[in-house]
């Protein structure tokens, strides 16, 4: 048995039309990691969550739950993960404890090892256990999906966008249930076009584009990467523009702030600090800016 809560091999996806949506993914998702999938619109992130689903069929390639190949064993497979959906989908009509009842029951849970009000306490919902789901707000609902997804309790959660359209309050409740069911041992797989999102939260982050996985490390060994540094020095002069012989990417910000972005595999800041020395600027002051995710994720998906 493989020790990654997901593992993914040469997983292609090419739909009916034939759109290629995945082109050979390949990824190690380790047991226990809140892990980030990146990655701009039409990608394939959905695509290989609907696949570990089984929503989507894949074209070719594997892709094993907690072990369990999502084809030679299907129940296994799908009884570790739990997924909430990118839309906001479950049947109005029902009241969300009658939602979770009905997914545990899906899912075979026994009636005795049922915890529908647990799940409801802990997203906060516990008020609304039996009013009907449609009178939900927007947040409210999102909620109740989470707790939809974790009915039976897999050991994987996967969010797809959870964050869309959530005010920030709510979105910091959500991340702190998230951040709670990790610390108790739940591997958390989440997508979001927040970048800073993922900075925050996951402990490793993989970037794809066009199908194919660009980038899969540790969030700080993918922020250290990143080839951009800003060097920002305030000058003891006004300037009208920008003065030959620096650096080519330097903005001027107001009358004599300089922003001088450069490549630190290949210059260093005393060497940019030279530079404005030789154009006869005295220096005031200075300050550094590092490269964040959204740096490394252009850089990775540029195409
Ligand atoms: N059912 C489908 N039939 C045909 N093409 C599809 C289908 N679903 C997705 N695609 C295409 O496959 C590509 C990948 O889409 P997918 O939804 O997986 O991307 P994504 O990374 O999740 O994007 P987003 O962040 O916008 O949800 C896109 O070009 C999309 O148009």
């Amino acid at each position: 048995m493989t020790q990654s809560a997901i593992s993914i091999r040469g997983l292609e996806k090419t739909y009916a039309g034939g759109k290629q949506a995945l082109r050979g993914i390949d990824l190690e998702i380790p047991r226990g990691s809140m892990f980030g999938l990146l990655g701009p619109n039409g990608a394939g992130k959905s695509t290989m969550i609907n696949i570990l689903a089984g929503l989507v069929n894949k074209t070719a390639g594997r892709a094993d739950i907690w072990g369990f190949d999502i084809t030679d064993h299907p129940r296994n497979a799908k009884a570790s993960i739990g997924i909430v959906p990118q839309e906001l989908v479950f049947d109005a009509f029902f009241t969300p404890f009658e939602t979770l009842e009905l997914q545990a029951g899906l899912f075979g849970v026994p009636k005795a090892k049922r915890r529908s009000m647990e799940l409801l306490r802990a997203v906060h919902l516990e008020d609304k256990a039996h009013v009907y789901s449609r009178t939900l707000s927007g947040g409210m609902k999102r909620r109740l999906l989470v707790a939809k997804a974790l009915v039976h309790n897999p050991p994987v959660l996967v969010l797809d966008e959870p964050t869309a359209g959530v005010d920030i309050e709510l979105r910091q409740q959500l991340w702190d249930y998230v951040r709670t069911l990790h610390a108790q041992g739940t591997t958390v797989v989440l997508t979001t076009h927040y970048l800073e999102e993922a900075e925050a939260l996951c402990d490793r982050i993989a970037i794809i584009n066009n199908g194919q996985v660009v980038a899969n490390d540790l969030t700080s060994v993918l922020l250290s990467t990143a080839g951009d540094k800003k060097l920002i020095v305030t000058v003891d002069r006004d300037l009208a523009d920008v003065p030959p012989g620096l650096e080519e990417r330097t903005e001027l910000k107001g009358d004599r702030m300089l922003v001088l972005t450069y490549d630190k595999r290949s210059r260093n800041a005393g060497q940019v600090l030279a530079a404005v020395a030789a154009a006869g600027l005295g220096v005031v002051d200075v300050s550094t800016q590092e490269a964040d995710l959204e740096d490394v994720f252009l850089e990775l998906t540029r195409s």
